[in-house]
Protein backbone atom coordinates (compact mmCIF):
# COMPACT_ATOMS: atom_id res chain seq x y z
CA UNK A 1 0.00 0.00 0.00
CA UNK A 2 1.38 3.18 -0.98
CA UNK A 3 0.89 6.38 0.98
CA UNK A 4 2.22 10.15 0.08
CA UNK A 5 3.39 12.03 3.01
CA UNK A 6 1.94 15.12 2.79
CA UNK A 7 1.22 16.38 6.17
CA UNK A 8 0.43 19.95 7.07
CA UNK A 9 -1.21 22.67 5.37
CA UNK A 10 -0.17 25.62 6.62
CA UNK A 11 -2.98 27.92 6.52
CA UNK A 12 -2.80 31.89 7.42
CA UNK A 13 -4.61 33.07 9.91
CA UNK A 14 -7.03 35.91 9.35
CA UNK A 15 -9.63 37.93 10.80
CA UNK A 16 -11.94 38.86 7.83
CA UNK A 17 -14.21 36.84 5.59
CA UNK A 18 -11.95 37.04 2.52
CA UNK A 19 -9.62 34.76 4.30
CA UNK A 20 -6.47 33.58 2.54
CA UNK A 21 -4.00 30.44 2.08
CA UNK A 22 -0.58 30.36 1.85
CA UNK A 23 0.68 27.77 0.25
CA UNK A 24 4.26 28.36 0.09
CA UNK A 25 6.08 30.35 2.44
CA UNK A 26 9.94 32.40 2.19
CA UNK A 27 12.78 32.16 4.60
CA UNK A 28 11.09 34.19 7.46
CA UNK A 29 8.06 32.72 7.26
CA UNK A 30 6.42 35.01 5.06
CA UNK A 31 3.79 34.10 2.29
CA UNK A 32 4.82 34.26 -1.24
CA UNK A 33 1.72 32.64 -2.64
CA UNK A 34 -1.50 33.81 -2.07
CA UNK A 35 -4.24 32.23 -3.05
CA UNK A 36 -7.78 33.60 -2.88
CA UNK A 37 -10.84 31.80 -1.43
CA UNK A 38 -11.81 30.39 -4.84
CA UNK A 39 -8.90 28.36 -5.40
CA UNK A 40 -8.98 27.02 -1.70
CA UNK A 41 -12.09 25.68 -2.18
CA UNK A 42 -11.08 24.25 -5.73
CA UNK A 43 -11.08 20.30 -5.64
CA UNK A 44 -7.08 19.25 -4.88
CA UNK A 45 -7.11 15.81 -6.11
CA UNK A 46 -8.32 14.84 -9.98
CA UNK A 47 -10.41 11.72 -8.34
CA UNK A 48 -12.34 13.97 -6.61
CA UNK A 49 -15.49 12.44 -8.60
CA UNK A 50 -14.68 9.05 -8.27
CA UNK A 51 -14.53 8.88 -4.76
CA UNK A 52 -17.49 11.03 -4.36
CA UNK A 53 -19.22 8.59 -5.94
CA UNK A 54 -17.64 6.39 -3.73
CA UNK A 55 -19.46 7.93 -1.01
CA UNK A 56 -15.90 9.19 0.11
CA UNK A 57 -17.47 12.72 1.65
CA UNK A 58 -19.56 11.25 4.30
CA UNK A 59 -16.84 8.35 4.84
CA UNK A 60 -13.90 10.46 4.95
CA UNK A 61 -14.24 13.83 5.57
CA UNK A 62 -11.14 14.76 7.36
CA UNK A 63 -9.62 14.19 3.58
CA UNK A 64 -12.21 14.93 1.53
CA UNK A 65 -13.68 18.21 3.12
CA UNK A 66 -10.07 20.17 2.19
CA UNK A 67 -9.36 18.64 -0.73
CA UNK A 68 -12.61 17.91 -2.78
CA UNK A 69 -14.01 20.74 -1.21
CA UNK A 70 -15.86 21.59 -4.36
CA UNK A 71 -17.20 18.55 -5.04
CA UNK A 72 -18.33 17.69 -0.96
CA UNK A 73 -19.41 21.34 -1.28
CA UNK A 74 -17.65 21.92 1.95
CA UNK A 75 -16.02 25.26 0.58
CA UNK A 76 -17.50 27.05 4.19
CA UNK A 77 -15.57 24.67 6.45
CA UNK A 78 -12.50 25.29 4.08
CA UNK A 79 -12.80 29.11 4.87
CA UNK A 80 -13.51 28.47 8.57
CA UNK A 81 -10.33 26.67 9.20
CA UNK A 82 -8.77 29.56 7.24
CA UNK A 83 -10.17 31.91 9.62
CA UNK A 84 -9.61 29.93 12.55
CA UNK A 85 -6.29 30.85 14.93
CA UNK A 86 -4.94 27.44 14.69
CA UNK A 87 -3.88 25.95 11.18
CA UNK A 88 -5.69 22.70 10.50
CA UNK A 89 -2.87 20.99 11.43
CA UNK A 90 -3.19 17.63 10.65
CA UNK A 91 -5.25 15.75 7.61
CA UNK A 92 -5.42 12.88 5.96
CA UNK A 93 -3.61 12.50 2.99
CA UNK A 94 -5.75 9.81 1.26
CA UNK A 95 -9.58 9.23 1.16
CA UNK A 96 -9.16 5.34 2.40
CA UNK A 97 -6.89 6.78 5.67
CA UNK A 98 -10.56 6.05 7.88
CA UNK A 99 -10.51 2.30 6.07
CA UNK A 100 -6.95 1.46 6.62
CA UNK A 101 -6.87 2.93 9.52
CA UNK A 102 -9.76 0.74 10.47
CA UNK A 103 -7.67 -2.06 8.95
CA UNK A 104 -4.74 -1.64 11.82
CA UNK A 105 -2.62 -0.18 8.99
CA UNK A 106 -1.09 2.54 11.56
CA UNK A 107 0.17 0.07 13.53
CA UNK A 108 1.48 -2.13 10.20
CA UNK A 109 2.58 1.05 8.57
CA UNK A 110 2.82 4.38 9.95
CA UNK A 111 4.58 5.80 7.69
CA UNK A 112 2.81 8.92 6.80
CA UNK A 113 2.57 10.14 10.64
CA UNK A 114 5.61 12.53 12.17
CA UNK A 115 4.75 13.01 15.12
CA UNK A 116 2.37 14.75 17.42
CA UNK A 117 0.64 17.61 16.19
CA UNK A 118 2.17 21.22 16.30
CA UNK A 119 1.13 23.85 18.27
CA UNK A 120 0.82 27.39 16.38
CA UNK A 121 1.44 30.31 18.76
CA UNK A 122 -1.10 32.81 19.03
CA UNK A 123 1.46 35.08 18.32
CA UNK A 124 1.75 36.78 15.33
CA UNK A 125 5.66 36.64 14.82
CA UNK A 126 6.32 33.38 16.27
CA UNK A 127 3.45 31.89 14.23
CA UNK A 128 4.92 33.01 11.31
CA UNK A 129 8.06 31.77 11.56
CA UNK A 130 6.87 28.48 13.17
CA UNK A 131 4.52 28.05 9.87
CA UNK A 132 7.59 28.57 7.61
CA UNK A 133 9.37 25.42 9.63
CA UNK A 134 6.65 23.48 9.36
CA UNK A 135 6.71 24.08 5.49
CA UNK A 136 10.48 23.05 5.36
CA UNK A 137 9.63 20.15 8.04
CA UNK A 138 7.79 18.91 5.32
CA UNK A 139 9.54 19.15 2.23
CA UNK A 140 11.88 17.13 4.30
CA UNK A 141 9.66 14.67 5.75
CA UNK A 142 9.08 14.13 1.70
CA UNK A 143 12.58 13.73 1.30
CA UNK A 144 13.22 10.90 4.65
CA UNK A 145 9.84 9.08 3.44
CA UNK A 146 11.43 8.41 -0.52
CA UNK A 147 14.88 8.47 0.02
CA UNK A 148 16.48 5.03 0.48
CA UNK A 149 19.04 6.47 3.05
CA UNK A 150 16.33 6.96 5.56
CA UNK A 151 14.74 3.49 4.88
CA UNK A 152 16.47 2.24 8.54
CA UNK A 153 14.62 4.93 10.99
CA UNK A 154 11.96 6.86 9.18
CA UNK A 155 9.59 5.07 10.89
CA UNK A 156 11.23 6.39 14.29
CA UNK A 157 11.30 10.04 13.37
CA UNK A 158 8.91 11.71 15.10
CA UNK A 159 8.28 15.19 16.84
CA UNK A 160 7.72 14.09 20.00
CA UNK A 161 6.52 17.47 21.83
CA UNK A 162 3.54 20.05 20.44
CA UNK A 163 6.32 22.81 20.70
CA UNK A 164 9.35 21.00 18.68
CA UNK A 165 8.64 23.12 15.55
CA UNK A 166 8.01 26.23 17.64
CA UNK A 167 11.37 25.47 19.27
CA UNK A 168 12.99 24.84 16.04
CA UNK A 169 12.06 27.86 15.03
CA UNK A 170 13.52 29.59 17.60
CA UNK A 171 17.14 28.33 17.03
CA UNK A 172 16.96 25.25 19.67
CA UNK A 173 18.34 22.51 17.41
CA UNK A 174 21.82 24.45 17.67
CA UNK A 175 21.30 25.45 21.05
CA UNK A 176 20.03 22.09 22.42
CA UNK A 177 21.11 19.77 20.35
CA UNK A 178 20.69 16.80 22.69
CA UNK A 179 17.44 17.18 22.95
CA UNK A 180 16.38 18.73 20.04
CA UNK A 181 17.56 16.45 17.14
CA UNK A 182 16.09 13.14 18.77
CA UNK A 183 12.97 14.55 20.22
CA UNK A 184 12.30 16.92 17.25
CA UNK A 185 14.00 15.28 14.53
CA UNK A 186 11.59 16.29 12.05
CA UNK A 187 11.41 19.74 12.85
CA UNK A 188 15.04 19.64 13.02
CA UNK A 189 15.66 18.19 9.97
CA UNK A 190 17.80 15.53 11.55
CA UNK A 191 16.19 12.20 11.26
CA UNK A 192 19.71 10.78 9.92
CA UNK A 193 20.95 11.60 13.79
CA UNK A 194 18.61 8.93 14.98
CA UNK A 195 21.08 6.25 13.63
CA UNK A 196 23.58 5.61 16.19
CA UNK A 197 26.22 5.56 13.35
CA UNK A 198 25.26 9.24 12.03
CA UNK A 199 24.52 10.62 15.61
CA UNK A 200 28.11 9.86 17.71
CA UNK A 201 31.30 10.04 15.14
CA UNK A 202 34.73 9.90 16.57
CA UNK A 203 35.49 14.04 17.02
CA UNK A 204 38.79 15.32 17.00
CA UNK A 205 40.25 15.98 20.31
CA UNK A 206 38.94 12.21 21.61
CA UNK A 207 41.99 11.01 20.96
CA UNK A 208 42.42 6.73 22.23
CA UNK A 209 45.07 6.45 25.45
CA UNK A 210 46.55 3.63 24.13
CA UNK A 211 49.04 3.56 21.01
CA UNK A 212 50.84 0.33 20.62
CA UNK A 213 53.17 -0.92 22.94
CA UNK A 214 51.22 1.14 26.13
CA UNK A 215 49.98 -2.32 27.42
CA UNK A 216 53.79 -3.95 28.12
CA UNK A 217 54.44 -0.99 29.12
CA UNK A 218 52.00 -0.80 31.74
CA UNK A 219 52.09 -4.18 32.85
CA UNK A 220 55.63 -4.27 33.44
CA UNK A 221 55.59 -1.23 35.49
CA UNK A 222 52.94 -2.71 37.50
CA UNK A 223 54.68 -6.19 37.65
CA UNK A 224 58.81 -5.41 37.23
CA UNK A 225 58.30 -2.06 38.83
CA UNK A 226 60.29 -1.04 36.58
CA UNK A 227 60.07 2.82 37.40
CA UNK A 228 61.46 1.81 40.71
CA UNK A 229 59.14 3.91 42.33
CA UNK A 230 57.63 0.97 44.34
CA UNK A 231 54.28 2.43 43.95
CA UNK A 232 52.65 -0.99 43.03
CA UNK A 233 54.76 -3.26 45.49
CA UNK A 234 52.04 -2.72 48.05
CA UNK A 235 49.80 -4.61 46.20
CA UNK A 236 52.47 -7.49 45.76
CA UNK A 237 51.74 -8.11 42.43
CA UNK A 238 51.79 -11.62 40.69
CA UNK A 239 51.19 -12.28 37.09
CA UNK A 240 49.57 -15.28 36.38
CA UNK A 241 50.28 -14.95 32.43
CA UNK A 242 52.50 -12.53 30.75
CA UNK A 243 54.35 -12.22 27.70
CA UNK A 244 57.41 -14.40 27.33
CA UNK A 245 59.70 -11.40 25.97
CA UNK A 246 60.29 -8.06 28.04
CA UNK A 247 59.69 -5.04 25.68
CA UNK A 248 63.25 -4.84 25.85
CA UNK A 249 63.99 -8.40 24.32
CA UNK A 250 65.24 -10.07 27.31
CA UNK A 251 63.19 -12.94 28.95
CA UNK A 252 60.44 -12.72 31.38
CA UNK A 253 61.68 -14.06 34.52
CA UNK A 254 60.22 -17.86 34.94
CA UNK A 255 58.05 -17.38 32.21
CA UNK A 256 57.73 -20.53 30.36
CA UNK A 257 54.56 -19.89 27.98
CA UNK A 258 54.19 -16.77 26.42
CA UNK A 259 50.98 -15.34 27.24
CA UNK A 260 48.63 -12.25 27.91
CA UNK A 261 48.65 -10.55 30.60
CA UNK A 262 46.88 -11.87 33.77
CA UNK A 263 47.43 -9.51 36.75
CA UNK A 264 46.84 -10.02 40.32
CA UNK A 265 46.85 -7.34 43.24
CA UNK A 266 46.28 -7.55 46.35
CA UNK A 267 44.74 -5.76 49.38
CA UNK A 268 43.63 -3.31 46.28
CA UNK A 269 40.74 -1.85 48.48
CA UNK A 270 40.44 -2.38 52.39
CA UNK A 271 37.84 -4.06 53.82
CA UNK A 272 35.57 -1.49 54.46
CA UNK A 273 35.72 -0.28 50.76
CA UNK A 274 34.53 -3.32 50.00
CA UNK A 275 31.72 -3.85 52.84
CA UNK A 276 30.39 -0.43 51.27
CA UNK A 277 30.53 -1.19 47.56
CA UNK A 278 28.59 -4.20 48.86
CA UNK A 279 26.10 -2.68 50.80
CA UNK A 280 25.23 0.06 47.92
CA UNK A 281 24.48 -2.66 45.43
CA UNK A 282 22.00 -3.92 47.92
CA UNK A 283 20.58 -0.57 48.62
CA UNK A 284 20.17 -0.29 44.93
CA UNK A 285 18.85 -3.58 43.97
CA UNK A 286 20.44 -5.89 41.74
CA UNK A 287 18.64 -6.65 38.55
CA UNK A 288 19.53 -9.51 36.36
CA UNK A 289 22.63 -9.40 34.30
CA UNK A 290 22.28 -8.73 30.54
CA UNK A 291 24.35 -8.99 27.49
CA UNK A 292 24.55 -6.68 24.41
CA UNK A 293 22.38 -8.10 21.99
CA UNK A 294 21.73 -7.62 18.00
CA UNK A 295 22.24 -4.80 16.81
CA UNK A 296 18.89 -2.81 15.74
CA UNK A 297 18.24 -0.79 12.49
CA UNK A 298 19.39 2.06 13.86
CA UNK A 299 22.70 0.99 15.12
CA UNK A 300 22.26 0.64 18.94
CA UNK A 301 22.08 -2.43 20.28
CA UNK A 302 19.33 -5.00 22.49
CA UNK A 303 20.45 -5.71 25.42
CA UNK A 304 19.98 -9.30 26.20
CA UNK A 305 19.12 -11.65 29.14
CA UNK A 306 20.51 -15.07 28.38
CA UNK A 307 21.37 -18.51 30.13
CA UNK A 308 25.19 -17.97 29.62
CA UNK A 309 24.67 -15.31 32.36
CA UNK A 310 22.51 -15.78 35.51
CA UNK A 311 24.01 -12.96 37.80
CA UNK A 312 22.87 -10.01 38.96
CA UNK A 313 23.85 -6.65 38.75
CA UNK A 314 23.35 -2.70 38.92
CA UNK A 315 25.83 -0.10 38.31
CA UNK A 316 27.54 2.84 40.98
CA UNK A 317 26.03 6.41 39.21
CA UNK A 318 25.12 8.87 41.07
CA UNK A 319 24.63 8.56 45.12
CA UNK A 320 27.13 5.77 44.59
CA UNK A 321 30.57 6.91 42.72
CA UNK A 322 30.82 9.81 44.85
CA UNK A 323 30.31 7.70 47.65
CA UNK A 324 33.47 9.35 50.52
CA UNK A 325 33.92 4.99 50.82
CA UNK A 326 34.09 4.41 46.80
CA UNK A 327 35.51 7.85 45.20
CA UNK A 328 39.32 6.74 46.27
CA UNK A 329 38.68 3.47 44.78
CA UNK A 330 37.39 4.81 41.06
CA UNK A 331 40.10 7.43 41.18
CA UNK A 332 42.85 4.28 42.61
CA UNK A 333 41.93 2.28 39.40
CA UNK A 334 42.69 5.39 36.98
CA UNK A 335 45.36 5.80 38.60
CA UNK A 336 46.94 2.44 38.66
CA UNK A 337 46.39 2.07 35.47
CA UNK A 338 47.44 4.91 33.91
CA UNK A 339 43.99 6.22 32.68
CA UNK A 340 41.87 8.49 33.81
CA UNK A 341 38.37 8.64 35.35
CA UNK A 342 36.72 9.38 32.27
CA UNK A 343 38.15 6.40 30.27
CA UNK A 344 36.41 3.75 32.65
CA UNK A 345 32.49 2.75 33.03
CA UNK A 346 30.83 3.72 36.04
CA UNK A 347 31.59 0.44 38.02
CA UNK A 348 29.22 -2.50 37.32
CA UNK A 349 28.25 -4.36 41.25
CA UNK A 350 27.83 -8.00 40.97
CA UNK A 351 26.47 -10.77 43.54
CA UNK A 352 26.47 -14.63 42.08
CA UNK A 353 24.07 -16.50 44.51
CA UNK A 354 24.79 -20.45 44.58
CA UNK A 355 24.32 -21.93 41.41
CA UNK A 356 24.92 -18.74 39.34
CA UNK A 357 27.86 -18.53 37.00
CA UNK A 358 28.81 -16.05 33.70
CA UNK A 359 30.07 -18.81 31.16
CA UNK A 360 33.10 -18.36 28.84
CA UNK A 361 32.88 -14.54 26.78
CA UNK A 362 35.38 -11.65 26.31
CA UNK A 363 34.55 -8.22 27.25
CA UNK A 364 35.86 -6.67 23.98
CA UNK A 365 32.59 -5.64 22.32
CA UNK A 366 33.45 -5.07 18.67
CA UNK A 367 30.97 -2.40 17.46
CA UNK A 368 32.78 -0.18 20.49
CA UNK A 369 35.71 0.66 18.06
CA UNK A 370 33.51 3.03 15.88
CA UNK A 371 32.17 4.45 19.11
CA UNK A 372 33.39 7.75 20.55
CA UNK A 373 33.73 5.51 23.84
CA UNK A 374 36.62 3.43 21.57
CA UNK A 375 36.89 -0.53 22.71
CA UNK A 376 37.34 -1.73 26.07
CA UNK A 377 41.05 -1.98 26.69
CA UNK A 378 41.47 -3.29 30.10
CA UNK A 379 39.22 -5.05 32.82
CA UNK A 380 40.36 -4.84 35.90
CA UNK A 381 37.74 -6.94 38.67
CA UNK A 382 37.61 -6.12 41.86
CA UNK A 383 36.06 -9.18 44.54
CA UNK A 384 34.47 -7.53 47.36
CA UNK A 385 34.40 -10.92 49.53
CA UNK A 386 35.94 -14.19 49.83
CA UNK A 387 34.28 -17.58 48.71
CA UNK A 388 36.35 -20.24 49.87
CA UNK A 389 38.27 -22.88 48.59
CA UNK A 390 35.46 -25.45 47.80
CA UNK A 391 32.79 -22.61 47.13
CA UNK A 392 33.22 -22.19 43.23
CA UNK A 393 32.96 -18.83 42.25
CA UNK A 394 36.12 -18.21 40.76
CA UNK A 395 37.41 -16.27 37.74
CA UNK A 396 38.50 -18.94 34.57
CA UNK A 397 40.78 -18.43 31.80
CA UNK A 398 39.91 -21.46 29.83
CA UNK A 399 42.68 -20.52 27.40
CA UNK A 400 45.08 -19.98 29.87
CA UNK A 401 44.55 -22.78 32.33
CA UNK A 402 44.59 -20.22 35.43
CA UNK A 403 41.53 -19.54 38.34
CA UNK A 404 41.60 -16.83 40.26
CA UNK A 405 39.89 -17.44 43.59
CA UNK A 406 37.88 -14.80 44.98
CA UNK A 407 39.50 -12.90 48.14
CA UNK A 408 37.87 -9.71 49.62
CA UNK A 409 39.99 -6.86 48.64
CA UNK A 410 42.04 -8.19 45.51
CA UNK A 411 41.72 -7.15 42.17
CA UNK A 412 42.68 -9.31 38.79
CA UNK A 413 43.36 -6.97 35.36
CA UNK A 414 43.63 -8.59 32.04
CA UNK A 415 43.16 -6.75 29.09
CA UNK A 416 41.00 -6.87 26.02
CA UNK A 417 43.22 -5.87 23.27
CA UNK A 418 46.48 -6.56 21.86
CA UNK A 419 49.54 -4.54 22.93
CA UNK A 420 51.06 -4.05 19.54
CA UNK A 421 46.64 -2.96 18.10
CA UNK A 422 44.98 -2.14 21.06
CA UNK A 423 41.98 -1.37 19.49
CA UNK A 424 42.12 -5.09 18.29
CA UNK A 425 40.51 -7.62 20.68
CA UNK A 426 43.03 -10.41 21.88
CA UNK A 427 40.85 -13.37 21.98
CA UNK A 428 43.37 -15.33 24.55
CA UNK A 429 41.26 -12.94 27.71
CA UNK A 430 38.30 -15.27 26.99
CA UNK A 431 36.94 -15.85 30.78
CA UNK A 432 34.09 -17.34 32.71
CA UNK A 433 32.85 -16.78 36.32
CA UNK A 434 32.49 -20.26 37.68
CA UNK A 435 29.11 -21.41 39.34
CA UNK A 436 29.17 -20.36 43.00
CA UNK A 437 28.78 -23.32 45.12
CA UNK A 438 28.82 -22.07 48.83
CA UNK A 439 27.47 -18.66 49.58
CA UNK A 440 27.76 -15.83 47.53
CA UNK A 441 30.20 -13.98 46.01
CA UNK A 442 30.40 -9.79 44.96
CA UNK A 443 32.44 -8.29 42.46
CA UNK A 444 32.96 -4.88 40.88
CA UNK A 445 33.88 -4.59 37.32
CA UNK A 446 35.52 -1.62 36.16
CA UNK A 447 35.76 -2.11 32.32
CA UNK A 448 38.38 1.03 30.64
CA UNK A 449 38.17 2.32 27.25
CA UNK A 450 40.95 3.43 24.80
CA UNK A 451 38.68 6.92 24.46
CA UNK A 452 36.34 9.22 26.34
CA UNK A 453 33.28 6.77 28.11
CA UNK A 454 31.64 9.09 30.68
CA UNK A 455 30.93 11.50 27.90
CA UNK A 456 30.15 9.50 25.10
CA UNK A 457 27.58 7.83 28.02
CA UNK A 458 26.45 11.25 28.77
CA UNK A 459 25.45 11.75 25.61
CA UNK A 460 23.53 8.43 24.59
CA UNK A 461 26.27 7.03 22.03
CA UNK A 462 28.64 4.27 24.28
O1 LIG B 1 32.70 -12.69 38.21
C1 LIG B 1 33.78 -12.85 37.65
O2 LIG B 1 34.68 -13.50 38.17
C2 LIG B 1 34.01 -12.30 36.28
C3 LIG B 1 32.85 -11.51 35.75
C4 LIG B 1 32.99 -11.16 34.32
O3 LIG B 1 33.75 -11.70 33.60
C5 LIG B 1 32.16 -10.10 33.76
O4 LIG B 1 31.27 -9.60 34.45
O5 LIG B 1 32.38 -9.73 32.59
FE1 LIG C 1 33.95 -10.65 31.70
Amino acid sequence: MAMSTHIVNGVNASDDASAQVCSAYDNEGGCTQDNDVESACADKDEKCATYVEEGACAANPGYMTHSCAASCNTCNAVIEAAKGAVARPCTDDDYRCLEWAGMGECDNNPGNQFGIEQHLSQNDSERKITEARLAESIKYMNTVWTDEEYKSIRHKCRNQHKDCTLWAASGECEKNPTYMHLNCAPACSTCDKLDIRHRCPIKPGNEVIWKAGDLNTLMERIVDDADGSGDYKRYNPTALSRPILKRDGSPAPGVEKDGPWVVVLENFVTAEEADRLVEIGKTQGYQRSADVGKEKPDGSHESKVSDSRTSHNTWCKEGCFDDPLVAPVVDRIANTTGTQVKNSEYLQLLQYEPGQYYRQHHDYIQHHKEKPCGVRILTFFIYLNDVEEDGGGGTHFPLLNITVQPKKGNAVLWPSVKDEAPEDKDGRTDHEALPVLKGFKYGANAWIHNRDYKEAYKIGCQ
